[in-house]
């Protein structure tokens, strides 16, 4: 009998799924992808996921791997700075970094849909849609999927690979099987999608090449463009008993002219109303767990082995380098599942586990102490000092998302950045505080506004920064 190519069956063809087929593919496996839903390159739009998303550096490095950034970056659209909208309408632009140091917006369904494409390129790749896994047999190495007529099919493969997101049946499998640590925890915040169309002769409504945001402390808004018809979408994140308090119109015009106002017009006072009446918030949800794998013939990847908050942008960016990782121990131990499973899930946890903490922590930065002031001040000290100190200073932002920097290092550079800032800014404190005790606090407080004023209008330094890089 000629040589039979070892079967990898994916559980999930949505991103991390069908990327990781592109990897096995290209390493001469025989791939069966089985998804849930039908195919998504004929559907409209899929509601219950963000529209856009942000691709950096980690993603796009995996992409490259398998020869799809390119094709990426061609539908993408570059990000180079963040665009902070204050409550009086100010806006004011921070820069990322250098001038190739941009985020890619990205539309999510048109990247799905070219990674399955990519997928079938390989004859090796069969994706069966509609297919929802139920079970698996880690002994006989066979996984059973209910097809929507109800009827049952069992695929057996030397490999099962659970990327099926969130609320993985795949990982509820191995937890049966294996002595798994679990955590699940969701936060008080839900979110909403809306849409600023384009204008009447079909351009952007707001500059294009940002990251638009509306810090609000304990509300925010982004807003991301989208190449496919050159319109923004916006996600809103607000605790869910807030979205519950708005049960009219008029509540509902209120709070956005009290919180947002200059989105009103961009979005439309119906648009807005009938958004926030007719849908309901979803949840957003930290999972974590160890190990990864079970046996050597299964292991789980992306949301299915690390679901985590949206406030670094990188729930899709490390579950593509996830992708890369295992590929990378794959090549290392020439396919060898026994030693390439354990191997990576060893190594490839605490990475994950950092990025859930680091996104829940940026969280809760961003609702506690971040309103414009606050965000722009830190934003900018961040870029003045890396610009000062390149290699030393290196803001945690930077680290996540335009480095390949294991997401566990970027936690010990935070660790002592902190505490850098709070010896500058207790250090502040002192003088502000003596100055108060021989002037009196009247005297003070004007002048700590205007230094905090000067701080977050530090846009000459972001010039200086991007000139000078
Ligand atoms: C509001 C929001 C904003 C975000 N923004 C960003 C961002 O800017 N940048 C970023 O990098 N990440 C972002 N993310 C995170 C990103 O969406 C996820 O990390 C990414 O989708 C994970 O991909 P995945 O393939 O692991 O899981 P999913 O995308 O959830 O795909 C899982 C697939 O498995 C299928 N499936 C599920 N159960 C079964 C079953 N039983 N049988 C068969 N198939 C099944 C599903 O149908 C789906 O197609 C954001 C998330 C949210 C919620
Ligand atoms: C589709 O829904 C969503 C929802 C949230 C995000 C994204 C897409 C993409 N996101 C990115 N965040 C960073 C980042 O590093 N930080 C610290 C930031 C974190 C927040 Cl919350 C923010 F608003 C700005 C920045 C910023 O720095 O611009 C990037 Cl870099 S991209 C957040």
């Amino acid at each position: 009998m000629g040589y039979q190519a070892q079967k990898v069956t994916i559980v999930g063809g949505g991103l991390v799924g069908a990327l990781n087929a592109c990897f096995l593919s290209k390493r001469g496996f025989d791939v069966h992808i089985h998804e849930l839903r039908p195919d998504i390159r004929k559907q409209e739009l899929v509601r219950g996921r963000s529209i856009n998303l942000t691709l950096s550096t980690r993603g796009l490095e995996a992409l490259k791997a398998v020869g799809l950034d390119e094709e990426m970056k061609q539908s993408g659209i570059p990000l180079h700075s963040r665009m902070i909208h204050d409550l009086d309408g100010t806006r004011r632009p921070i820069s990322y970094g250098t001038k190739d140091q941009c985020i890619m917006s990205v539309d999510r369904k048109y990247l799905n849909g070219l990674l399955l494409t990519a997928a079938e390129r390989n004859p090796s790749v069969n994706i069966h849609f509609e297919h929802k896994f139920v079970s698996c047999d880690f002994q006989a190495g066979t996984s059973i999927f209910k097809k929507p007529d109800g009827s049952k099919v069992t695929a057996k493969s030397d490999l099962i690979i659970g990327c099926d997101g969130a609320y993985s049946s795949v990982r509820h499998q191995i937890m049966k099987a294996t002595r798994m640590d679990f955590q699940q925890a969701y936060i008080p915040h839900g979110y909403i999608e809306l849409r600023i169309p384009p204008t009447a002769d079909n351009k952007f409504a707001m500059e294009v090449n940002y990251l638009h945001i509306w810090p609000r402390n304990e509300f925010m808004m982004i807003a991301l463009p989208n190449v496919q018809d050159n319109s923004f979408v916006l996600t809103l994140f607000m605790p869910f008993e807030i979205f519950e308090a708005k049960k009219t119109r008029e509540q509902v015009l209120e709070f956005f002219n009290k919180t947002f106002p200059d989105s009103i017009e961009l979005i439309g006072r119906e648009e807005i109303v009938n958004t926030f009446l007719s849908l309901k918030p979803l949840p957003l949800v930290t999972v974590k767990c160890q190990p990864y794998h079970v046996g050597d013939n299964c292991v789980i990847m992306g949301d299915a082995a690390h679901a985590m908050v949206p406030f670094y942008g990188q729930g899709m960016n490390c579950g593509f380098e996830d992708c890369l990782v295992f590929d990378q121990f794959m090549g290392k131990f020439d396919n060898d599942f026994a030693k390439v499973l354990p191997e990576y899930s060893e190594y490839r946890n605490p990475d994950a586990k950092a990025m859930c903490e680091l996104a829940l922590y940026n969280y809760t930065e961003m609702r506690e102490s971040v309103n414009s002031k606050f965000f722009l001040a830190r934003k900018h000290f961040d870029n003045f000092l890396h610009w000062l100190m390149p290699s030393t200073w290196v803001p945690l932002y930077t680290s996540v998302s335009f480095s390949q920097m294991r997401y566990h290092k970027c936690i010990h550079n935070r660790a002592w950045q902190d505490k850098i800032l709070t010896i500058v800014i207790s250090g502040a404190g002192i003088a502000c505080g003596a100055i108060m005790f021989a002037r009196g606090f009247d005297y003070v407080q004007p002048h700590f506004n205007a230094a905090l004023e000067q701080v977050s209008r530090m846009e000459w330094v972001g010039e200086l920064f991007s000139k000078w890089k």
